[in-house]
């Protein structure tokens, strides 16, 4: 089949490179002329385990196109995705004014009968508005239908090459067949492609992810209460995780939910629930929740400093907000480090990909170390804000030799604490025993 992907940063780049290992010939367009140059001249523009490899495969084997022209890029396509931004207003609802501009210029642009897929993550209604702001120029037929994404950052390929489900959300039998054919190399698992209406599949994605941030939420103030009570979050977690009702995933406690997606979005559905007069209170406490838990280690490491922040010097593992990502947007690292500089300390960070981004945002106000046990040098206390594979098994001997007092905060729950009390380490975590050496 031809394929436009309209919008190529992450989702883009991911549903055009499977869309094209899986035959189809594709070409994604963006208004960013930098990133279709590079892309064009096989140079990938996000960090994505397994990504690469498809990419230039199906790059040099021709099945994978860039252009920055709308019209070029649309001629031949029977489908166009639009993996174009949404991002928050003002009012937390989400912005359509990328989505509904390209729609407006597709009417123009159309020859032929095409299905126009909404990729992003948009709120109830949007397929009508896109339906609406094509039709305005539009001399020809076509569908829209909403094809809401759920792959995670870090393991993209692998969940969109073996989605646990494909919701496709369009009453067109025409647009139904096209979107079936696309999608079944990818449900031969044996999961199901899910026929709904468009505002069901719109409203799937954003109860998805509120949901999955829900539980996130709720096992950090479990966390939170276990600490008051002694007891142990992960055996909790381990205890209820074992029902197959609860499930054993998305029950890890940390120092809150970041990314692009689920502050975003469980927002958007906040402000969508306002729209029809409607207090969704479960979701408010869960934002609330998540405010509190990105600062959680802060007043730990201002009790365990009675002497105050200021002057002191702490070393930071991990930026990104969650592994196998240089993607920091909403990481929790980001408000840790805002918190402690705030408070007149020195910070000096490491992370194995996400620190060129980090020092686009944050500048000269920290400093970057070469490698992990670099920014020990002379630091008060580490503190562990991202679960990299590499930052779980340390060497607690290099760590003795290096930081200054044997100190740690762990926002991810990383070591066991009866073996850090045995190496002699004070270390808090979260919901979870201190390690009182
Ligand atoms: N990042 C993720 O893990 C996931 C994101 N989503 C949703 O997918 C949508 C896209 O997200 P990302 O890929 O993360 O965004 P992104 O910000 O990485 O990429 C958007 C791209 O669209 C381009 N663009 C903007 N206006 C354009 C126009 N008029 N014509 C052509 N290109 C244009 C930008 O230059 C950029 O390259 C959002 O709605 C997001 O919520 C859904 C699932 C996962
Ligand atoms: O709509 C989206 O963009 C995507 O949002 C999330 O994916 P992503 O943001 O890439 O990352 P997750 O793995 O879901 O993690 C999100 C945040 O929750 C945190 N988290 C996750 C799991 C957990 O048990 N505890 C926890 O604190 C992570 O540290 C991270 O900050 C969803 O998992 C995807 O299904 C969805 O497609």
């Amino acid at each position: 089949m031809r394929i436009t992907v309209v919008g190529t940063g992450y989702v883009g780049l991911v549903t055009g490179t499977c869309f094209a290992e899986t035959g189809n010939n594709v070409t994604c367009v963006d208004i960013d002329e930098n990133k279709v140059k590079k892309l064009s001249s096989g140079q990938i523009t996000i960090y994505e385990p397994g990504l690469e490899k498809l990419f230039e495969r199906n790059l040099k084997e021709g099945r994978l196109h860039f252009t920055t022209g709308l019209a070029e890029g649309i001629k031949d396509a029977q489908v166009i995705f639009l993996a174009l931004p949404t991002p928050p207003g003002a009012d937390g609802a989400a912005d359509l004014s990328f989505v509904l501009k390209v729609a407006e210029q597709l009417g123009n642009l159309m020859t032929d009968y095409k299905v126009i897929v909404d990729k992003s993550t948009v709120p109830v209604g949007t397929a009508e508005k896109v339906h609406a702001a094509i039709l305005k120029n539009s001399k020809v037929e076509f569908d829209v239908v909403s094809n809401p994404e759920f792959l995670r950052e870090g393991v993209a390929v692998d969940d969109f090459m073996k989605p646990d489900r494909v919701v496709i959300g369009t009453n067109s039998e025409r647009a139904r067949k096209v979107m079936g054919d696309l999608y079944a190399p990818f449900v031969r698992q044996g999961n199901p492609i899910l026929y709904m209406d468009e505002r069901s599949a719109e409203l799937t994605k954003y109860a998805a992810n509120s949901f999955l941030a829900t539980k996130i939420s709720f096992m950090n103030e479990v966390a939170v209460l276990c600490e008051k009570l002694g007891a142990d979050v992960d055996m909790v977690r381990r205890g209820i995780g074992s029902d197959d009702r609860i499930g054993k995933r998305f029950l890890f406690p940390g120092i809150g939910y970041g990314g692009s997606c689920f502050p975003k979005d469980v927002q958007a559905l906040v402000r969508s629930s306002e729209e029809v007069k409607y207090d969704f209170k479960i979701l408010n406490a869960v934002m609330d929740v998540n405010e509190k838990q990105k600062v959680f280690l802060i007043p730990k490491i201002k009790a365990y400093f009675k002497d105050g922040l200021k002057g002191k010097r702490f070393a930071l593992w991990g930026l990104a907000f969650k592994p196998n990502t240089d993607d920091i947007r909403e990481a929790p690292a980001l408000y840790i480090i805002e918190a402690l500089v705030n408070e007149g300390a020195t910070v000096c960070v490491f992370d194995p990909e996400a620190m060129p981004n980090v020092k686009q945002v944050v500048g000269d106000k920290i400093q970057y170390a070469k490698h992990q046990y670099d920014c020990l040098e002379g630091a008060d206390a580490l503190i562990i804000a991202t679960e990299w594979s590499v930052f779980r098994t340390p060497d607690f001997d290099q760590i003795n030799a290096i930081l200054k007092n044997k100190v740690i905060f762990d926002g991810r729950n990383l070591f066991d604490v009866q073996r850090m009390q045995e190496l002699g380490f004070y270390y808090e975590s979260v919901g979870r025993a201190v390690s009182k050496p």
